[in-house]
């Protein structure tokens, strides 16, 4: 009987590793400005009620992580006994288009997405880092947290949720479990928050502007991670002030229609920062990465997962579909 690889959610985190994650993700990002990726804007279907379904197909043209691969996600916001966004990714073999794994990538995506935005701020603020702010306190506010301050020498981690309560069982969660030396701390309000920090995620894709201007530092980086089909958390007179950067144009041309209908002329890919093809900005201003997530991202997360699988579990048939 034919058999399918699916590696689990349990057996993927136990194979992650941030520095590899890391910099799995730069390749990745690199490559979209080399041009050695494909990838469409993905499809979004509205499914109503807030629930969306998104399918990225990609191939990553690359030596080490190369992949041709499809992640599906569903994203149900009202979920509560099951996460709100899962997803995984079918696996192919590069020459031949045939299956080799469907690999649960739910972990993946969070952690490739505070990935991307940690290799942003690398590139776009790698200094003097003290204060973290994190707009909302679901997966995506949760593996920011634990990756900046991996990645960042924070001093202070805040977070603001709009269910406060939340917003102190996560940093309650994390000041306990000790593997940062960073303090989390719970803020009451959005402005008390951002006041004076120095990098800011927003995880919430809220419909309602959350984020305004004159609450913002003058050299703030802001990694913009909320997707939605109309998500508005962060203010146009933001957007206006700032340089803005994306991860593909693909993308951004179809998602992100709403700030090209401002004005807003995006500066470049992050991965045209790492190539040195664009360089950041001379002066201080305000940056935003504009995160969408790509599918060659999780082409070559799935690569390393799938490689590293094989290697530590003596899997001597690596056919998949026996
Ligand atoms: N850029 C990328 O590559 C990726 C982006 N995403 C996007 O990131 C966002 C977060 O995903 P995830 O963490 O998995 O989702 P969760 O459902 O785990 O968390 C959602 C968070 O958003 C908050 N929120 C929702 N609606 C509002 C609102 N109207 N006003 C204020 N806060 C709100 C929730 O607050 P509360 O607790 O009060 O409900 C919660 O803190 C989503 O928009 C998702 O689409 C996800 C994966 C990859
Ligand atoms: O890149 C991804 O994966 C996602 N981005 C937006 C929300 C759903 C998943």
């Amino acid at each position: 009987m034919d058999t399918l690889m699916y590696i689990n959610e349990n057996r993927v985190r136990e194979l992650l590793d941030w520095d590899k994650v890391f910099e799995v993700t730069e390749k990745a990002m690199e490559a979209v400005a080399r041009n050695r990726a494909i990838q469409n804007a993905r499809s979004v279907t509205d499914l109503n009620q807030s629930n969306l379904l998104f399918v990225m197909p990609g191939r990553l043209n690359d030596n080490d992580n190369g992949a041709l691969g499809c992640k599906i996600v569903s994203y149900f916001p009202q979920n509560t006994n099951l996460p709100p966004l899962m997803a995984n990714i079918v696996l192919m073999d590069d020459a031949t288009g045939a299956l080799q794994a469907v690999i649960a990538a739910t972990e993946i995506t969070a952690w490739r997405t505070a990935a991307a935005s940690a290799v942003a701020t690398k590139y776009l603020h790698n200094e003097n880092n003290k204060i973290l702010a994190i707009i909302g306190a679901g997966a995506q506010a949760k593996i920011h947290a634990v990756c900046l301050s991996y990645f960042f020498k924070f001093e202070e981690v805040r977070v603001w949720n709009r269910n406060e309560e939340r917003a102190m069982k996560l940093v309650a969660e994390l000041n306990d479990d000790g593997k940062s030396k960073c303090r989390f701390t719970a803020c009451g309000s959005v402005q008390s928050c951002v006041a004076d920090a120095d990098v800011l995620v927003t995880t919430t894709g809220a419909d309602d502007t959350l984020l305004k201007l004159e609450w913002l530092k003058q050299d703030v980086h802001i990694n913009a991670v909320g997707v939605s089909l109309n998500c508005r958390e962060i203010d146009d007179e933001v957007y206006k002030a700032s340089n803005v950067y994306i991860d593909h144009w693909e993308g951004a041309r179809d998602e992100l229609k709403h700030l090209l209908d401002i004005g807003i002329q995006f500066k470049g890919q992050i991965g045209d920062l790492i190539c040195g093809s664009i360089k950041p900005p001379s002066e201080k201003s305000i940056t935003i990465f504009e995160s969408l997530g790509m599918a060659v991202e999780d082409c070559a997360m799935a690569r390393m997962i799938y490689d590293l699988h094989v290697e530590k579990s003596n899997v001597t048939d690596k056919r998949v579909v026996k």
